[in-house]
């Protein structure tokens, strides 16, 4: 299938002012095909000049999404003691479990958040459970699996026994990763081919391992001078780009009227991206930036707080597993050639396509390993406890 390569030329350098909507049903092998053709026009467009887009017509089923919706509040509302002690981030090495309000901070600032991570639900690596048989055969395994691979594991659910508003909760957890992780599947053939690359291009760099994470943020109260007459804003997460996953569905899970998320364009202007019911909010990961040479931006986002809105806010991104033996030269080399024109022809006359990214800038050759020392630097009471051997090195390492 040819596509016009005239098209590479479409790249608009006027500033996104609204974000993309992509009615993934235009798409369908059924469709006609100028919708196809207009749908993967608009992807690349999103792809390309925006980063990040609202799919719609997404096939995932809607009894999915809202029986997870409605339940979210009932898992916040579980004892602060349950929350912090029974099933605390810190309780395995798999940086999975819940993490309390204030233990975050991003670009500076403490982030007004908590929330529960989780992910594909994995057997531990047997190798890391026999931590003291020094001199027994399976300690000499141990050796041979490279430590990342103990973010891998079992998640932490909370007791449905015990809570009854919970009641069905790891089923329709589970029913939610599965259909995102074959929503992901999907969605990235799209890419492939609006990006004119065969549809099954980018499954090499996937993990069998997605993490979720299920988050709430309080509502916003102003500081006591101000009366809360006057909007203040405060940071729920701080501007950043997607550095955990290879792409991020994002679950907005509150109603419309509820507002927060944000995306900057190339005019430093912050857009907003209002909750639109029935849609995923799906954005580019640094890893795909990196792969794709800087064509596709991974794009920076944030959630702010309104003190007049002094709303909740539920969301549920998850986040697409990286390969973690994914090398730096497999992820800069692999589409180097194909996209090596798209660069050229956007490169005249600026830096666009330079891809500034922590993976390429640090010390580990694998993404596994970038990884590790990205969860030990933020959680370091994870990181002392379950990674003593390289606690030292990750946290002195700043790779600014
Ligand atoms: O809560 C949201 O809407 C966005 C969260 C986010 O950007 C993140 O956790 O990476
Ligand atoms: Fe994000």
């Amino acid at each position: 299938m040819d596509f016009d390569p005239g098209l590479r030329r479409s790249h608009d350098n006027s500033p996104f002012t609204s974000i993309p909507i992509l009615d993934l049903s235009l798409a369908s092998p059924s469709g006609s095909p100028e919708s196809r053709t207009q749908f993967r026009s608009q992807l690349r467009h999103a792809l390309t000049d925006v980063g990040f887009l609202y799919i719609t017509n997404h096939g995932v089923a809607s009894t999915v999404i809202s029986d997870l919706v409605g339940i979210l509040p009932e898992l916040f509302a579980l004892p602060s003691e349950t929350k912090s002690s029974d099933l605390a981030l810190v309780n395995t090495p798999h940086f999975l479990g819940y993490s309390a309000l204030g233990a975050e901070t991003t670009a500076g600032n403490r982030d007004s958040r908590e929330q529960f991570e989780f992910a594909t639900e994995l057997p531990a690596n047997p190798s890391f459970t026999c931590a003291s048989a020094a001199d027994n055969e399976e300690a000499s395994q141990e050796f041979q699996v490279p430590l990342y691979e103990r973010l891998k594991g079992p998640n932490q659910w909370p007791d449905e026994a015990k809570h009854a508003g919970l009641a069905g909760f790891r089923t329709m957890m589970e029913r939610y990763t599965a259909e995102m992780t074959a929503l992901g599947k999907r969605f990235l053939k799209l890419v492939a081919e609006a990006l004119d690359l065969p549809e099954e291009t980018f499954f090499s760099f996937l993990s069998e391992q997605h993490r979720l994470k299920i988050v709430r943020y309080p509502p916003a109260s102003g500081t006591q001078n101000n009366n809360n007459k006057e909007e203040e804003f405060i940071q729920g997460v701080g501007p950043h780009k997607d550095s955990s996953g290879w792409w991020t569905f994002l679950l907005q899970a509150s109603p419309p009227h509820v507002k927060g998320l944000q995306v900057l364009n190339k005019s430093g202007q912050w857009i907003d991206v209002p909750v639109i019911e029935g849609s995923f909010v799906v954005n580019i990961g640094q890893a795909f930036e990196v792969v794709t040479q800087g064509v596709c931006k991974a794009t920076t986002h944030r959630v702010v707080l309104s003190t007049l809105q002094k709303q909740e806010r539920f969301s549920v991104p998850f986040f697409q597993g990286v390969r973690a033996h994914l090398t730096r030269s497999e992820a800069v080399d692999t589409l180097k050639m194909h996209f090596a024109s798209w660069v050229k022809k956007d490169a005249e006359g600026s830096k666009e396509n330079e891809v500034d990214s922590p993976f390429l800038r640090g010390k580990y050759d694998t993404w596994g390993e970038s990884q590790l020392r990205t969860k030990i630097r933020s959680h370091r009471d994870v990181g002392k406890r379950w990674y003593p051997d390289v606690y030292e090195q990750y946290v002195g390492d700043d790779n600014k």
